[in-house]
């Protein structure tokens, strides 16, 4: 984009600031900002903001050991359109969790209990219903900053809107982001060196307000941020929030500054609720409890270090050494432990008129039936889908030395030392056992080096502890898994062709192969269909592994047993018939790649005998007698075994996704509900009504909520 463009961008968004409203769209005309609209509002009939509510939520997960632990406990709460709630608390006190449960996001050995319900239902709000801004920043490599949010813009927005438009609402989300600088600057990867672990964190948050959705999770969006740039960041999230959007945020450290833009704060500590209600309140909700905030300190630090006890032992050694410092301090945290400190409050909160309204105010939310929503995700057409992500995809491997480059000089490399080492192979009677060990070691070793692009592929896919750029963008309801397995086979066609074509053409031309074109075609074609098939295996096993160094060991014995069936090592009819000759062998792409190529390079040659007395010997006898092989099969055939293999792959790395997405999800509940009441069940911690009644405090403001005819549920 020109300079004056992104200047004008630039105003258009300062003019916009005194509500900060980023939904704004600048730049975009009145047609397009109705198209898009139209879709996001108004094909949800009513009223389509976001009202959340959790009752009494309790996650437990599982532990490596078989033990179980609470990480939540009886978390009760709500957000509303057009309000912006600051999840706090110490590391490892649940943030995270709370999001992953709220955003259907939470871990396979997790387990959920309690209610959440979205506009007064339950619902999943994973793929599309909300966006999520996880904690690590999940991005293709490769790509500029413009480009990233760019390609995420046509994935998502209405194929009807102009280009002009969607690159409008790119610029001024650039800008929103503080990104204008680095925009053309690549993300960064292993080799290429990008922008600052800061700028990820706001390309990642940009992504998501990209599209203004309804209902929006961020997990830690300020981390890595000057504190500038926290505070324009909040900023610009408090400002989606006003436009009836739903935020909800868990935020490390927040300046006094920025702890002012927070609407409501939920304060963790171990997984229970310290306290939730208006932020501007917790300054006196502490001081009411006996930990009124001490002057010249940030209340946001003053809540933290109330709450985290992590730090007892330490201060308790500190209290020794440093008496003084101690004895003369107005903090009441100086005079008792912070594990006391937790328990006072806890039970400060169970009993406080804030736990009493938040209750009331969720069942008052949930029994209202709102619309259902669906405002996240894509708006663009499959075939839109395809496209981009076919281009998208294309382009990172191109420029990803890892892709395909690098696998493309090994294989020149070692179809090189093929060459050299079976050199004018010839029709001699030695040449029949060099033509066979050469068709093996081409279609056996050199297919199975394509393994090696098998990490770049994971990173790129998953890895089901950590989401990737697919797990997220999936998770976020970008685009639709078809689109992502078509597009990554078209994308990544261009380059099998190169480097099988090139290091093929190497070979065959060296070692001086069946002369002809067509016999040429069909080596180069048969080792194109194989190295594929390879790609389409690893692909499959990438959709169900943890990590890239199980998908390498998985698809290493698996290719290792093919090539054991495929006719080589033992001969097809001395091959054991019962599992390794049917089905093994028919099954092993190696078995149909050999058969082929025998018959491509023997038929029609005639080899010289062990003696020159006694007859030569033409390549059917051989085929017939040494190999096994039906002569009167087509060689074609073979091909078409291979290339349907491909097609029967890729549908299965489309099945195993999708079993992934919907059906491993219900398994792990179930089983995690199982093994929950075998261990005595999730414990429940409601409140109990008497327990809410003790409260002096809160006997008062139910008199007054019930004096002034406010009703109680
Ligand atoms: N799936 C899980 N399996 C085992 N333990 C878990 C799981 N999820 C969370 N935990 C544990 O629960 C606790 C809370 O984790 P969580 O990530 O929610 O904390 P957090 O407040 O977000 O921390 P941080 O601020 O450091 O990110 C941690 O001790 C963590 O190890």
């Amino acid at each position: 984009m020109r300079n004056s463009e992104a200047t004008h961008v630039a105003m258009e968004i300062e003019a916009s600031k005194p509500t900060g409203n980023v939904t704004t769209l600048p730049g975009l005309s009145p047609l397009s900002e109705t198209i898009w609209r139209e879709k996001t509002d108004t094909e949800i009939i009513g009223d389509v903001s976001a009202r959340l509510t959790w009752k009494d939520l309790t996650v437990m997960v599982t532990l490596s050991n078989g033990e179980t632990q609470n990480v939540l406990e009886g978390l009760t709460g709500y957000a509303e359109p057009g309000t912006f709630t600051a999840l706090m608390g110490p590391s490892g006190s649940g943030k995270s969790t709370l999001l992953d449960a709220l955003s259907s996001r939470l871990a396979a050995n997790a387990f959920l209990s309690g209610t959440i319900l979205l506009n007064g239902r339950k619902a999943k709000l994973s793929f599309g219903t909300a966006a999520y801004v996880t904690q690590d920043d999940n991005l293709i490599g490769t790509l500029t900053v413009r480009e990233t949010i760019s390609y995420s813009a046509r994935l998502r927005l209405p194929d009807k809107m102009p280009w002009s438009d969607k690159r409008a609402l790119v610029e001024s989300t650039i800008v929103a982001m503080g990104l204008q600088d680095c925009a053309d600057t690549v993300i960064g990867n292993w080799h290429l060196r990008g922008i600052s672990g800061g700028e990820k964190r706001r390309v990642s948050i940009a992504l998501e307000i990209l599209m203004r959705p309804r209902l929006l999770f961020l997990d830690e969006p300020t981390s890595g941020l000057d504190s500038a740039s926290a505070f324009f960041v909040t900023q610009t999230l408090r400002a989606l929030a006003r436009d009836g959007r739903t935020v909800i945020a868990s935020i490390h450290q927040p300046s006094s500054e920025v702890f002012e833009l927070f609407d409501q704060l939920y304060l963790l500590s171990g997984g229970k609720t310290v306290y939730f209600g208006q932020a501007s309140e917790a300054y006196e909700f502490f001081a009411q409890a006996g930990f009124p905030c001490p002057a010249l300190r940030n209340p946001s630090d003053h809540f933290l270090r109330c709450v985290n006890s992590d730090f007892d032992k330490v201060k308790s050694t500190l209290k020794g050494s440093m008496k003084l410092r101690f004895e003369g301090s107005d903090d009441p945290l100086d005079k008792i432990t912070t594990a006391e400190a937790i328990r006072t409050l806890l039970d400060f909160y169970r009993t406080s008129q804030q736990s009493y309204a938040a209750r009331q105010k969720v069942d008052e939310i949930s029994k209202v039936k709102g619309t259902v929503l669906d405002a996240g995700g894509s708006q663009a057409s499959f075939f839109m889908q395809s496209y981009i992500l076919t281009k998208r995809s294309f382009i990172n491997m191109s420029r990803d030395f890892g892709y395909y480059w690098l696998r493309l000089v090994i294989y020149i490399v070692v179809t090189l030392c093929i060459g050299t080492i079976y050199l004018n192979v010839g029709t001699g009677y030695n040449s029949i056992l060099a033509r066979g060990s050469c068709a093996s070691f081409v279609f056996g070793f050199v297919t199975f080096m394509s393994i090696g692009g098998f990490p770049s592929f994971v990173e790129d896919m998953k890895a089901s502890f950590v989401p990737y750029v697919f797990q997220r963008e999936r998770l976020n309801g970008h685009y639709g898994v078809l689109g992502f397995v078509i597009s990554n086979t078209i994308s990544a066609t261009p380059f099998l062709i190169l480097i099988t074509f090139l290091s093929g053409t190497i070979c065959y031309f060296m070692v001086r192969l069946h002369p002809g074109f067509w016999h040429y075609l069909f080596f180069v074609l048969c080792l194109y269909a194989s190295v594929t098939v390879v790609e389409s295996l690893m692909m499959a096993i990438a959709s169900v592994v943890p990590n890239f160094l199980m998908g390498i060991i998985i698809g290493a014995g698996i290719q290792g047993i093919f090539m054991l069936v495929s006719g080589y090592f033992r001969l097809p009819h001395d091959i054991p018939k019962p599992v390794w000759r049917y089905p093994m062998s028919y099954i092993s792409f190696h078995f149909w790649a050999l058969q082929g190529q025998y018959q491509n390079d023997l038929k029609g040659l005639i080899f010289d005998n062990q003696t020159p007395d006694l007859p030569k010997i033409p390549g059917e006898y051989i085929l017939e007698y040494v190999f096994q092989i039906d002569v009167n099969r087509s060689k074609w055939i073979d091909l078409s075994v291979i290339l349907s293999m491909i097609i029967i792959y890729r549908i299965i790395f489309f099945i195993m996704i999708k079993i992934n997405e919907d059906v491993t999800p219900w398994v792990r509940g179930y089983l995690a509900r199982r093994r929950m009441q075998q261990k005595s069940g999730a414990q429940n911690t409601t409140i109990a009504p008497d327990v809410l009644t003790q409260s002096p405090s809160l006997r008062t403001y139910i008199s007054n909520q019930t004096k002034n005819g406010t009703s109680r549920s």
